[in-house]
């Protein structure tokens, strides 16, 4: 059954349109939902309806809407197998069509009135509703005053030759000529040599086609259906002159009144099942403002279906409801590169392919791989045990930070992006005369990054796989040359480094170990113990970082620092860097190695 309002002069004014004709069947919103079945004019079940949430009556939501019948046999729930057809939602609607150009104004005077719903465009488009400008200048346009008749029959004597009653058709050649007389530039497309001369250039033609588009404001790849949402046009007027004949099948019903492109102006969800009267002042003075200057209504009211798909919902709304009621739904993950790093909580175990299947649907492209922390970090290394939920199974991914590039594997080294703006405030405090030492360096975030920034970085880190992709990102980032690398312990790096020539410019020194770095502070005692009291030496600052869940962290974080350094007389800068766990601090420490400390007799056994 279609219905349309088609609005002229003489039927002003509008409170006397019969209002059966807009919506024979009023479907006011509560009805709507709790209708069971909804069948179409063949019996066949149109749509499933959800038991509707009272305290969800406006906006878009899992819980509004009616299902539309599967489209194929619903399968089992496998093991982080998403049944996304069960996550569609219809949702009916009432829309303004209006012609294509008037579209934007007329999104601007309606604001208040259009449909207001995420990531859903007020101005929508269906198939077909998009006309050659120039077929609507062949058949010209009534406010011409011109009958809708002649416009037919001279289209019809243009493309066929003749149109009905003209009795035989010309010769071809005839034909051809009158055409030739006859027709603008525009009219030769169908004629290759002619059109060769007045077709406009590829190039002129594709600014103008972009002009166009610009000036409709969309981009035409939009048409229709996409991934998020489907509109269609469910109830129009019918009858009017078919040129489905002349202009194909897409232009079924949607042609008959030939104004050209159009748009739908999807009206708010209050205005659903209204009529024309009943609509608010704003749009009907639209309405007949439009009928005044045309002498006939180009806009209808038209009411569609809104389609939304699993795409268009967000990744809590789909977690919501495929997680049993109760079970917190996990909302936050970390990224690495293309990794999405997820920490579930024992009672997600049981659901963690689902989860993690929607986060990556609902994170793709920027997201590729899913994991999740099988263990708490307790290695050397820093390394964390992962296991990969969804998508590709490759840890190598680039992660860009600061303006650099880091290749890192999260199987086999330490890496965390939360530290960006703590590496940025250190970076910041170094100066170009600067040579850092970071002890503790991983891939290299602090001391590439510094290299860019200082005159010499000496790099170290244990991990064989951490030097190897230091190299490789210091190669990658273009500051090989000032940057030297080593692979020792921490403390054995500080001695060694502090005993050769190189200590002498070293100005700063970076811990960056939070669970024991402060015990290598001890590696400081006696640096410069064999050397003479006069020499030309360089009391580096030294930042070191460590965690505390004490009550008072810097307390207890500076008392640990003394203690390494076996020196009570430290004049410490501390700063809370961030809270790792409730109640657990991550702090960073920054002092001028005491002279006390650098001459110190106590050295480490070697
Ligand atoms: C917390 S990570 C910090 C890495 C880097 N600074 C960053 O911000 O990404 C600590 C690094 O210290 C390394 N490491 C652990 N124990 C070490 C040791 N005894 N000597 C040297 N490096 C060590 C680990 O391999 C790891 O790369």
């Amino acid at each position: 059954m279609l219905t349309k309002l088609f609005l002229r002069l003489h039927s002003l004014p509008l409170s006397t349109l019969a209002t059966k004709r807009l919506f024979p069947k009023e479907r006011p919103l509560h009805k709507h939902l709790a209708i069971s079945l909804l069948c179409t004019a063949t019996g066949q079940a149109l749509t499933q309806t959800l038991t509707p949430d009272i305290t969800l009556s406006y906006g878009p939501s899992l819980h509004r809407g009616t299902k539309p019948p599967p489209q194929k046999q619903e399968q089992e729930q496998e093991d982080g197998i998403i049944d996304e057809q069960s996550f569609s939602r219809v949702f009916y609607l009432a829309a303004l069509r209006v012609p294509a150009k008037d579209c934007f104004v007329l999104e601007r005077r309606l604001r208040g009135h259009l449909l207001n719903w995420p990531r859903i465009r007020n101005i929508a488009r269906v198939p077909g509703d998009e006309v050659d400008p120039e077929l609507v200048s062949l058949l010209g346009h009534r406010d011409k005053g011109q009958e809708e008749g002649e416009n037919l029959v001279s289209l019809e004597r243009r493309i066929y030759g003749k149109a009905e009653g003209d009795g035989d058709v010309l010769s071809p050649v005839l034909y051809r000529e009158n055409l030739a007389k006859t027709f603008n530039s525009r009219g030769f497309m169908n004629f290759r040599n002619l059109a060769k001369i007045s077709r406009p250039n590829r190039k002129k033609k594709k600014k103008r086609k972009e002009e166009e588009e610009e000036e409709m404001g969309e981009d035409r790849r939009g048409v229709g259906k996409n991934d998020i949402a489907l509109v269609e046009v469910v109830e129009e007027e019918q009858g009017g002159e078919d040129l489905k004949g002349l202009l194909g099948d897409k232009f079924e019903g949607r042609m008959r009144k030939w104004r050209g492109s159009t748009r739908l102006l999807l009206l708010d969800e209050r205005y659903a099942a209204r009529n024309v009267e009943d609509l608010p002042e704003a749009i009907k003075v639209v309405l007949k403002e439009d009928m005044v200057e045309r002498k006939e209504s180009t806009f209808e009211l038209v009411r569609c279906r809104l389609t939304l798909f699993y795409d268009y919902w967000q990744m809590n709304e789909i977690l919501e409801s495929l997680l049993p009621k109760g079970i917190i739904v996990p909302s936050a993950f970390e990224t690495v590169g293309h990794i999405a790093h997820l920490n579930l909580k024992e009672e997600h175990i049981p659901y963690k392919k689902l989860i993690a299947k929607v986060v990556l649907d609902k994170n793709k492209p920027k997201i590729q791989t899913v994991v999740n922390k099988t263990e708490a970090i307790y290695n050397d290394y820093r390394t964390m045990q992962l296991e990969v939920l969804a998508g590709n199974h490759s840890l190598v991914t680039r992660v860009v930070e600061n303006g650099m590039r880091f290749y890192v594997d999260l199987a086999t080294v330490y890496w965390n992006s939360r530290l960006a703006t703590e590496r940025q405030r250190l970076l910041s405090g170094f100066k170009r005369n600067d040579v850092v030492c970071d002890v503790f360096s991983g891939v290299g975030p602090i001391a590439i990054s510094a290299a860019k920034i200082v005159k010499r970085v000496f790099a170290n880190d244990l991990n064989p796989h951490a030097v190897e992709y230091l190299d490789r990102n210091c190669a990658l980032n273009r500051v090989e040359k000032k940057v030297e690398i080593f692979t020792m312990d921490g403390r054995r790096f500080i001695q060694a480094i502090f005993a050769s020539e190189k200590a002498k410019g070293i100005t700063q020194v970076v811990m960056n170990l939070p669970n024991d770095a402060v015990e290598y502070l001890d590696g400081f005692r006696g640096i410069f113990r064999s050397r003479p009291n006069s020499g030309d030496f360089t009391f580096p600052i030294i930042h070191v970082y460590g965690f505390s869940k004490a009550e008072d962290p810097e307390f207890d974080f500076h008392e640990r620092i003394r203690i390494a350094l076996s020196e009570v007389a430290v004049d410490v800068e501390m700063r809370r860097v961030r809270l790792v766990a409730p109640g657990k601090w991550m702090l960073c420490a920054s002092f001028i190695l005491p002279e006390t400390v650098a001459f110190a007799d106590s050295t480490l056994d070697m």
